[in-house]
């Protein structure tokens, strides 16, 4: 199994690629790409960890070399948040970064999963789409953002709240991810009841947890190391199911015929074509379904800015 990673070299890239190596399930490859020069340099620190898994760097305008071969593609090139920034303001640079990128994922590894991470993840997917689309090559089953972030936030936040294991605590998180696109489904959860108050607030910090990071690093960039963790556990879920393990299920953003919206964020069971099937999220509160419909039109803006980007 061959993983590769591009925008290696920043924060959320150092942060997987480490995960990866330790993580990857023995005789995988690990390949980073990055336009900074120390992209090389990170592959052979990393190397000389003690795990049966091959790591390449690559370095400069062309990732084709890092792209042969690859069976799973994670995207984080780009540029990040700083306080007072919206995941939108980051679309000027990030949607052609991310464009250019899927046209060589196109043109090198057209069958790969890719797993989109660069934001504002509602609208580079989308982008995505269309560019795989322009190349003859897309298989919505085989395109995802990564929103596992918000899934671990929740789980991380209800287990604080309510006492739990967090081991224990399952979370869907559904929509998008950005403000109000992202809607976890906390009446969902088992074994735990909350008070309106309590789901309006957790809601609230969950849908803003990515801006009290950005706030928190003071203009130092926004999350890298928990989205390295949340982007590993997808990156293996992908791999899982490649590999033909049953029952992996991860919720991700995808266009997955949802009747909210092209692009929607929901459980998905992933096998060796990638989305086996496409989960029903299941019963939601009223304040959940209130929130879901009160989301749709930032949604589908954010999606139509995608797709008018590459048009
Ligand atoms: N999906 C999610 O839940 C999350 C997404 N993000 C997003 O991930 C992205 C990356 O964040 P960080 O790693 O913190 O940023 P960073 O600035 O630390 O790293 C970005 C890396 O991308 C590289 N890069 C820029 N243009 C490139 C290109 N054309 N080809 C290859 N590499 C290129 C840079 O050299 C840099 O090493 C941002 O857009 C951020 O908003 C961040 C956190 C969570
Ligand atoms: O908030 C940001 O800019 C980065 C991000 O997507 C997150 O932390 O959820």
């Amino acid at each position: 199994m061959k993983v590769a990673v591009l925008g290696a070299a920043g924060g959320i890239g150092q942060a997987l690629a480490l995960l990866l190596k330790t993580q990857l399930p023995a005789g995988s490859k690990l390949s980073l790409y990055d336009i900074a020069p120390v992209t090389p340099g990170v592959a052979v620190d990393l190397s000389h960890i003690p795990t049966a898994v091959e790591v390449k760097g690559f370095a400069g305008e062309d990732p084709t070399p890092a792209l042969e071969g690859a069976d799973v593609v994670l995207i984080s090139a780009g540029v990040a948040r700083k306080p007072g920034m919206d995941r939108s303001d980051l679309f000027n640079i990030n949607a052609g970064i991310v464009r250019n990128l899927v046209e060589k994922c196109a043109a090198t590894c057209p069958k790969a999963l890719i797993g989109i991470i660069t934001n504002p993840v509602n609208t580079t997917v989308a982008i995505a789409a269309e560019v795989l689309k322009a190349a003859g090559v897309y298989d919505k089953n085989r395109l995802f953002g990564v929103t596992t972030l918000d899934v671990i936030r929740s789980e991380t936040f209800v287990a604080e709240a309510k006492g739990l294991n967090v081991a224990d605590v399952k979370v869907n998180v559904i929509g998008g991810h950005s403000g109000v696109t992202i809607l976890p489904l906390l009446s969902q959860i088992e074994g735990v009841s909350f008070s309106d108050e309590e789901v309006a607030a957790l809601t609230n910090r969950i849908q803003n947890a990515g801006t009290e990071v950005v706030e928190a690093k003071a203009g130092g960039g926004s999350a890298t190391l928990s989205m390295g963790q949340a982007a590993c556990r997808f990156g293996l879920s992908l791999v899982r199911g490649l590999q033909g393990e049953a029952n992996v299920v991860e919720c991700a953003y995808v266009d997955g015929g949802s009747e909210h919206a092209d692009f929607f964020a929901q459980p998905v069971l992933l096998g060796k074509q990638g989305i086996e099937q496409v989960l029903a999220y299941g019963e939601v509160s009223e304040f959940e379904a209130n929130a879901r419909d009160a989301m749709l039109d930032t949604l589908k803006a954010d999606i139509a800015l995608g797709v008018d980007f590459v048009k």
